[in-house]
């Protein structure tokens, strides 16, 4: 039997459809290599993509979880059937976050020792970010329960080998040049893709790093970066926008430099902070965190075994008790960092949202405070002002699209703002089609008129992610049944996400054409 001779990136993301199958029969791994008649260290393998597959092995597979992993000829996009206008209840906990996972992986390219980050999310865009760290030759290991990432990076780099198909379709990867630049003299990096929000650029990364050494050109279809010597031994960085991803290239280009970097216009969002946390236990010294202003003290090399507890991700909390608000249910999301959420919490206070929270403990990580909070059914109002996001502290930008199908569910009318990306707030005029009144009144203003009686209907996944999922949310609240189309975007943020939803009492079933 031929064997699935597959690119690297493949091989994870059939792992993870296993992986995804087999824990939605809610078999473990010792169970489902019974039904194969093989070991657990085999499936694990599989699950981990580190295992080349047989066609044979797929098929059984594929039989044993009674779930269609492969399909030949055209692709088979995956869509999500729902039955909606139904309450939800239960308890449900925040995953790790997408944003933290990303950086801490390009962070690990410092290192020299084992990097082993706990608790990562099992998503689409952290198998991509694996994916390249691999193309390049670093050792990238999941563990047996799929929960923790060991990273080995070795001392020589092979760039030309570099996946450039996943490297295209993630914007995260230019989080390499900062980790990079101390490595290499010389390298290239293709293009950062990611989801459709219009353009987004990366002046400002380069404006950054060029303090530090870095020339960068625009080839086609790639990024040809140059590492001269640093401007002097100690650094003034003044940030042109406090971006997160450009702020978490200047730390991690500033913790390999030999000196002192203060970074003005940082943004202290939930995604640095992990990074800090992370670079703290490499030996780094950073003051400032949290704040507008860090003060780094670089070393030219690390060589330590480290272990770092990702935190949660606010964008995910935002999501499920958006599930919770719209279906006017009460629920309870756990571990919510509370850091991250005031803001959101507040205005939906201000929308007569009734919620509660438990006291603050710790997350794994010993650092990020939590909470857990229980939405209660509420009759909501429109805010007063209009509702527009800011970088940290500030009601975050990726949480705005929630706003939306909330401000929808309120009665009275609601400005939304999203200054930021050229092309997000047209996708969420695709509320329309369940029902909501909400109009585009210019790329960056929706004009959102509640109360809406959800209608169940058939809608085409937005190529974006928040997008997307606010689309499905709306769906919950509709009564009746609705359909998803082509919802694979979802997964490149969101662990399990309709599967995680129907324990809430959800009615999702997946299916394929
Ligand atoms: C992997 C990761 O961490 N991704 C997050 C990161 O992306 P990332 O840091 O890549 O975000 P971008 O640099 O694309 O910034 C988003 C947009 O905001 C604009 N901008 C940003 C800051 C600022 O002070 N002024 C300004 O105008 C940028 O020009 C851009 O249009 O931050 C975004 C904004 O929080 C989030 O949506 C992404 O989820
Ligand atoms: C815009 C987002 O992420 P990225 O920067 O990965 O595109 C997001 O998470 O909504």
């Amino acid at each position: 039997m031929t064997a699935v001779d597959a690119p690297a990136d493949n091989l994870a993301q059939i792992g993870s459809l296993v992986r995804a199958a087999r824990l939605h029969r809610g078999l473990t791994q010792a169970q489902l290599a019974e039904k194969l008649a093989t070991s657990q260290s085999a499936v694990a393998r599989i699950e981990q993509g580190s295992q080349n597959v047989t066609l044979e092995m797929l098929t059984r597979i594929s039989g044993a979880l009674d779930s269609e992993l492969i399909s030949f000829g055209p692709s088979k996009h995956q869509h999500l059937r729902v039955l909606g206008g139904k309450p939800l209840s239960g308890s449900i906990a925040v995953n790790s976050s997408k944003n933290a996972a990303v950086a801490l992986l390009c962070a690990s390219l410092l290192n020299r020792g084992t990097s082993t980050l706990r608790n990562v999310a099992r998503i689409v865009e952290v198998e991509r970010i694996i994916a390249v760290l691999r193309s390049i030759g670093a050792q990238v290991e999941w563990s047996a329960d799929g929960r923790d990432v060991t990273i080995n990076v070795p001392d020589d780099l092979d760039m030309s080998a570099i996946d450039a198909d996943a490297a295209r379709r993630t914007r995260s990867v230019i989080m390499f040049f900062g980790p990079l630049l101390a490595r290499l003299e010389e390298f290239e990096l293709p293009y950062a893709g990611g989801c459709d929000l219009g353009k987004r650029t990366i002046e400002p990364h380069l404006i950054a790093l060029r303090p530090f050494g870095l020339e960068v050109t625009a080839k086609a279809g790639a990024y040809h970066a140059v590492a001269n010597q640093a401007a002097s031994t100690d650094l003034q960085i003044i940030l042109t926008e406090r971006g997160d991803t450009v702020t978490e290239n200047a730390i991690m280009a500033a913790a390999r430099h030999d000196g002192v970097t203060v970074i003005r216009n940082a943004s202290p969002n939930y995604m640095v902070q992990d990074l800090c946390f992370y670079l703290e236990l490499l030996g780094v010294q950073i003051d400032g965190i949290g704040t507008t202003t860090l003060r780094i003290t670089g070393k030219p090399t690390f060589d330590a075994d480290v272990e770092y507890v990702v935190s949660e991700d606010p964008v995910e909390a935002m999501s499920l008790l958006t599930a919770g608000i719209v279906t006017n249910s009460e629920i309870t999301v756990t571990r919510v960092p509370i850091e991250f959420m005031e803001i959101e919490l507040a205005t939906l206070a201000e929308m007569n949202l009734g919620f509660s929270l438990t006291p603050e403990y710790l997350s794994h990580n010993g650092r990020t405070r939590l909470v857990d909070v229980t939405v209660y059914p509420s009759d909501l109002v429109a805010p007063h002002d209009k509702i527009h996001p800011m970088p940290f502290p500030g009601l975050n930008i990726d949480n705005l699209p929630f706003f939306v199908v909330i401000a929808a569910c309120a009665e009275g009318n609601t400005l939304v703002h999203d200054w930021v990306y050229e092309n997000r707030a047209i996708h969420l005029t695709d509320l329309t089609r369940l029902g909501a009144d909400v109009r585009l009144l210019d790329a960056h203003r929706l004009n959102v008129n509640g109360p809406t009686h959800w209608v169940g209907s058939e809608v085409i996944c937005p190529p974006a992610l928040r997008p997307a999922v606010v689309i499905l949310l709306a769906m919950l609240a509709a009564r009746g049944e609705s359909v998803l189309r082509n919802v694979d975007i979802i997964a490149r943020g969101y662990e399990q996400l309709a599967q995680r939803l129907e324990e809430l009492g959800a009615r999702i079933e997946t299916f394929r054409d």
